[in-house]
């Protein structure tokens, strides 16, 4: 299937200058090629602990729509896993196709899907911010869940009805409770390598965790997404579809699995 007509560079301003990041050797997203991928055994489960309280609001950014966390305290972490110590949650975000046939970063085996959510956490334990942990090497951990069609999902719900409050770039509303959580497949197995953020200014500081298992969503859900603009109030304007980063070079490095 052709991947979507990579409208990447005209999409947004903050991509225009999107040149991979000159040398970089560990740029995302990549495909993930189940065969390649070496399972190893002493990847622990994911722990995730999330505080539905520390959600405070949602915005369109321009590239995406966000729902950020106070991540002033412990409160909503990760550890386990791959990682050495816990991650604050940060936000998390999607990106999505302007049709089903695409929207995914990641790929498994060259199969896209129509979107993907990201789950943003920073290392506490090495950096004081999370400004500062995104040009640390091991700075931050993305989880990466696949959305595909099907069933309506209930919790996703609660964002989509919220979506048209934040229909222009830098528009903002409250969101007070929420627990990501309900958007983890419950499935544990996840793939595993060091990437790099798939916007500018791109630093190859994360530690992305791809879930193995999508989530489901229904075709209203997803076209709830491609309501939303990338253009300011009063601008002309431009559906916030299709904005996801092309597929980077896998180079020299290996994608572990957490199952066999
Ligand atoms: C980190 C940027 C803001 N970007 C992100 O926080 C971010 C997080 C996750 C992803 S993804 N899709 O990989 O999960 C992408 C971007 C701000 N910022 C701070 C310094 C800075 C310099 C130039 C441009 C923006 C800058
Ligand atoms: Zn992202």
């Amino acid at each position: 299937l052709q991947r979507a007509p990579c409208r990447y560079a005209d999409l947004h301003p903050l991509w225009q200058s999107e040149l991979s990041v000159s040398g970089g050797t560990r740029q995302s997203p990549i495909n993930i090629q189940w065969r390649d991928s070496v399972y190893d055994p002493h990847l622990k489960p994911l722990k995730i602990h999330y505080d539905p309280t520390t959600c405070l609001y949602i915005w369109n950014n321009g590239y995406s729509f966000q729902v950020e966390f106070d991540d002033s305290a412990d409160k909503s972490v990760i550890m386990g896993g791959p990682l050495e110590n816990h991650y604050r949650l940060k936000q998390f975000h999607f990106h999505w196709g302007a049709i089903n046939e695409w929207g995914s970063e990641h790929m498994v085996d060259s199969k896209v899907y129509p979107a993907e959510l990201h789950l943003v956490h920073w290392n506490p334990v090495t950096s004081t911010s999370f400004e500062e942990a995104i040009m640390e090497n091991n700075g931050l951990v993305v989880i990466g869940v696949f959305l595909k069609l099907g069933a309506h999902h209930a919790g996703l719900q609660k964002l989509v009805d919220a979506l048209p409050a934040v229909k222009h770039k830098d528009t903002i509303v409250e969101f007070d409770v929420f627990d990501p959580s309900c958007l983890m497949p419950s499935c544990p197995d996840y793939w595993t390598y060091d990437g790099s953020l798939t916007t500018p200014p791109l630093t190859e500081s994360v530690t992305w965790i791809i879930k193995k298992t999508p989530i489901e969503v229904d075709q209203n859900q997803l076209e709830e997404f491609r309501m939303l603009l990338f253009t300011s109030a009063g601008e002309e304007e431009k559906r916030m579809v299709d904005n996801f980063r092309p597929l980077q070079p896998l180079m020299n490095r290996t994608v572990r699995s957490s199952f066999r």
